[in-house]
């Protein structure tokens, strides 16, 4: 494993995840148990010099953590106080993005992170999501037992509605 997704998996993902559940009001050792291992799927794009754009969207997971690389442009959008907010990308930092499934486990308490990317050079601009889920085999209910379901199932459905039926990720079709 790379020095960074070490410094992910084994110290970002536990502290993180361990301070959300808390905030969740979830049972003791509700991280511990759901998120043995966490699910880690890892991307890594780029946008050329001549621009590039991902469209608004959630992501679906529990969290997402973005490295973004060190640009003065502000390429990336976050949905915030009824606004587009270009989000800087600051040295030896990572974005924090809210998913879905933190949301349905919050009972709508929670808001997941709409975000956009609007890339118009003139440098290319890598970034590195790392979008964390629980436990792949887990079932999970939400704090006042609203939601119950599936990692896999919801993954496999995220996964058909982005590059199968080519409707978008997570509340896409929502904030349209
Ligand atoms: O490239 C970025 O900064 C964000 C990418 C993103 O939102 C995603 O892959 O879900
Ligand atoms: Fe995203």
């Amino acid at each position: 494993m790379l020095a960074l997704q070490a410094t992910v998996v084994n110290e970002v993902v536990p502290q993180l995840g361990t301070a959300l559940a808390d905030l969740l009001d979830m049972e003791e050792g509700w991280f511990r148990r759901h998120f043995n291992p966490p699910t880690v799927l890892q991307r890594v794009i780029r946008y050329p010099s001549t621009g590039g754009t991902a469209g608004k969207h959630t992501d679906n997971g529990f969290f997402t953590l973005l490295l973004q690389e060190e640009l003065p442009t502000r390429s990336l959008q976050v949905w915030f106080g009824g606004r587009w907010v270009p989000a800087p990308s600051l040295p030896d930092s990572l974005v924090v993005n809210l998913g879905d499934m933190l949301q349905a486990l919050s009972d709508g308490r929670f808001k997941s992170t709409p975000h956009q990317v609007v890339h118009t050079g003139p440098a290319e601009r890598i970034s590195l999501p790392f979008f964390i889920y629980p436990d792949i085999d887990a079932r999970l209910t939400s704090r006042q037992g609203k939601h119950t379901f599936s990692v896999a199932e919801v993954m496999l459905r995220n996964f058909e509605s982005i590059w199968e039926t080519g409707n978008g990720a997570g509340r896409a079709r929502e904030l349209q």
